[in-house]
């Protein structure tokens, strides 16, 4: 004879958090943690890497502890090959070792891999402390930092281990872009366009108009601050509209995964050489490729696509290094696949999103459409 008991654990959880944006943010950060943003913390963690480390972790580090704050810094190799479950087991020893504890909070200082990685270091340290985003990355600022996906990549493919951790507060620093490598901003731009694709006609247009004035035509840093102020704040609220809706990507939220279905595939298997944006750049071709197809964008439309990502310096053709039938496989690690099979999100035109005829925000799509698609992509 069994018994059952149901453990009531109704939880009413407020994670809402601020998203601020402007110039060079210690100031602000510090005078948050003097108001108590994060209560009841002994140490704070800085976790960066190595590029980031000098530019704006150091110098943050000194900042705190001029004010009064204990805090250490733990650094990691720059670069996305560092985004692993090895490198997260070093810095939680590291901390261990320092003797950081339940009362630590973790500041993360630099692009999307930080966030990513100490995010889910934060999450999981102590079975879970609070963490704070410093985005130095137009990538981090536009989409990595807020939202709370965080993880590590695996050998078979990106993001695949990791939790949702929302931080308890994002600053994105305008001033950091800056000192970025012009084709890490350019992978930026590859986020900036799939957000104003998927939600936002008129900050498409925007971006038609304005992109001379953050990347010039020979893809090198331009940074018209005003433009720059508005791409930030536009992508930040196309995303944390749809963040709010559906924190856990139960439906809605795979919308912000447009492009990465063909996006995360073709960056696991071009060993890393292209940039997380520069893949989702060609990603959203593919999906552009199928969309027409289906009748889901006119010719026209998938046309002013790429000619907006070929103008913000993004790889537009696949590289003949990956073969299709490769790239269909890989797709199968992505995390919208349901019974075994294949789907993607679609724009409807441009600015809006396909919602089925089931409710649901994605589709599956046979494989043999994929392939057809894929054969229509140029290759370099
Ligand atoms: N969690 C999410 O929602 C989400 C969203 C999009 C992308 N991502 C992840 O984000 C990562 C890509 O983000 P990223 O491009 O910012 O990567 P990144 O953190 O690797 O930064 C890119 C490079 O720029 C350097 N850098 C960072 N800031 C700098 C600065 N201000 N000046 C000079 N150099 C600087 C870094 O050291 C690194 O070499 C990928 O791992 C991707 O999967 C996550
Ligand atoms: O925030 C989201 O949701 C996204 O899908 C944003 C993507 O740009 C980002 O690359 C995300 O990490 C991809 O998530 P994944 O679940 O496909 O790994
Ligand atoms: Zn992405």
């Amino acid at each position: 004879m069994s018994r059952t008991f149901q453990v009531m654990l109704k939880k009413v959880v407020d994670d809402s958090y601020a998203i601020e944006i402007g110039e060079l943010l210690f100031d602000s950060l510090i005078a948050d943690l003097q108001q108590g943003l994060v209560p009841n913390v002994s140490k704070y963690a800085i976790i960066t890497d190595s590029t980031v480390e000098p530019l704006y972790g150091r110098p943050l580090l000194e900042r705190l502890r001029q004010n009064g704050f204990a805090a250490e810094l733990f650094s990691f190799p720059a670069g996305e090959a560092s985004k692993t479950r090895e490198t997260k087991a070093l810095l939680e020893d590291q901390l261990l070792s320092r003797a950081y504890g339940r009362d630590s909070c973790i500041i993360a200082v630099g692009g999307g891999a930080v966030t990513d990685l100490a995010g889910f270091l934060a999450g999981t340290f102590g079975r879970g402390v609070p963490s704070l985003n410093y985005a130095t990355t137009l990538l981090a600022a536009a989409d990595a930092s807020v939202g709370g996906k965080t993880g590590v990549n695996t050998p078979v493919a990106t993001n695949l281990i990791g939790l949702f951790h929302q931080p308890r507060k994002v600053y994105i620093d305008l001033a950091a872009w800056r000192t970025l490598p012009a084709r890490e901003f350019r992978s930026g731009l590859a986020e900036t366009i799939r957000h104003a694709c998927l939600g936002d006609a008129d900050f498409f247009s925007y971006l038609e108009e304005n992109m001379g004035k953050v990347i010039s035509d020979r893809g090198q840093l331009v940074l018209d601050a005003g433009v720059c102020e508005h791409i930030a704040l536009a992508n930040c609220r196309i995303k944390y509209e749809v963040v709010e809706q559906d924190e856990r990507e139960s439906n809605l939220r795979q919308i912000l995964n447009l492009g990465h279905t063909a996006g995360r595939a073709i960056e696991a298997l071009s060993g890393y050489t292209l940039l997380h944006g520069e893949a989702v750049a060609i990603g959203l071709v593919v999906q552009a490729k199928l969309g027409v197809k289906r009748g889901y964008m006119t010719e026209d439309q998938a046309e002013r696509l790429i000619a907006l990502l070929k103008k913000a310096g993004l790889p537009t053709e696949m590289p003949a290094s990956i073969p299709n039938r490769q790239l269909v496989d890989k797709m199968y690690t992505d995390k919208k696949v349901r019974s075994g099979r294949i789907r993607f999100v679609f724009q409807d035109g441009i600015g809006a999103m396909k919602r089925f005829a089931d409710g649901s925000y994605s589709i599956p799509v046979e494989e043999a459409d994929i392939l057809a698609a894929l054969e229509e992509m140029p290759r370099v």
